[in-house]
């Protein structure tokens, strides 16, 4: 089984593409910020970064939420900004989790963090999540200031290019 973490700085576009990518599988779609609890939302909700110990229940509920289904290939939205939090999923996902990183310059970030329609996650956020995103090296990292179709297409593309072990 798979896990395909869609993962990146709010605004990066991992719901719209994860989603997209995840119709054109014909897979299961999970998109991260619907298990946050409710004093997560309230922080994020006030442009405050989330900590690691904000972090690590939310990251257990996706867990669980991914465990429970049996789908061979799943698409998982989730900034996955730093290691501890993709090291938790490895270490509690039963699937194999594979990380791709969509990249996009900040000015991009914040153009569209300005325009986005109502989301708890404001422009205001965006310097901690830039803060806390760390290199990410072991992520398939996609150049994603383009459409969102065609960033859905290279990732379906890398995965069946090169696939689970
Ligand atoms: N590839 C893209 N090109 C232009 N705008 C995009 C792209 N992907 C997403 N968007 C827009 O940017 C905003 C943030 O996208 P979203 O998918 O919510 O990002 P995230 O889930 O990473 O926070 C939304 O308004 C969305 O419509
Ligand atoms: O889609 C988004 O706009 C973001 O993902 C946003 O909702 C927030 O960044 C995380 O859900 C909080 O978690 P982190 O602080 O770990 O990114």
């Amino acid at each position: 089984m798979t896990v395909i973490v869609v993962m990146g700085p709010s605004g990066s576009g991992k719901t719209t593409v994860g989603q997209m990518l995840a119709d054109r599988l014909e897979v299961p779609f999970y998109e991260g910020d619907d298990f946050h609890p409710p004093e997560n939302i309230a922080k994020i909700s006030r442009g405050e970064g989330l900590s690691a110990d904000d972090r690590r229940p939310w990251i257990s509920t996706i867990s669980k939420a991914l465990n429970a289904d049996a789908a061979p290939i799943s698409v998982l939205a989730c900034s996955a900004l730093n290691a501890v939090v993709r090291d938790q999923l490895c270490e509690e996902l039963r699937a194999e989790a594979r990380f791709v990183l969509l990249d996009v310059p900040p000015e991009e970030l914040l153009r569209r963090l300005q325009t986005r329609a109502a989301h708890f996650a404001g422009p205001d956020l965006l310097k901690s999540q830039l803060e806390a995103l760390d290199a990410a090296e072991e992520a398939y990292r996609l150049p994603a200031d383009r459409p969102a179709d065609q960033l859905a297409t290279a990732i379906a593309d890398w995965i069946q290019a090169a696939p689970s072990s």
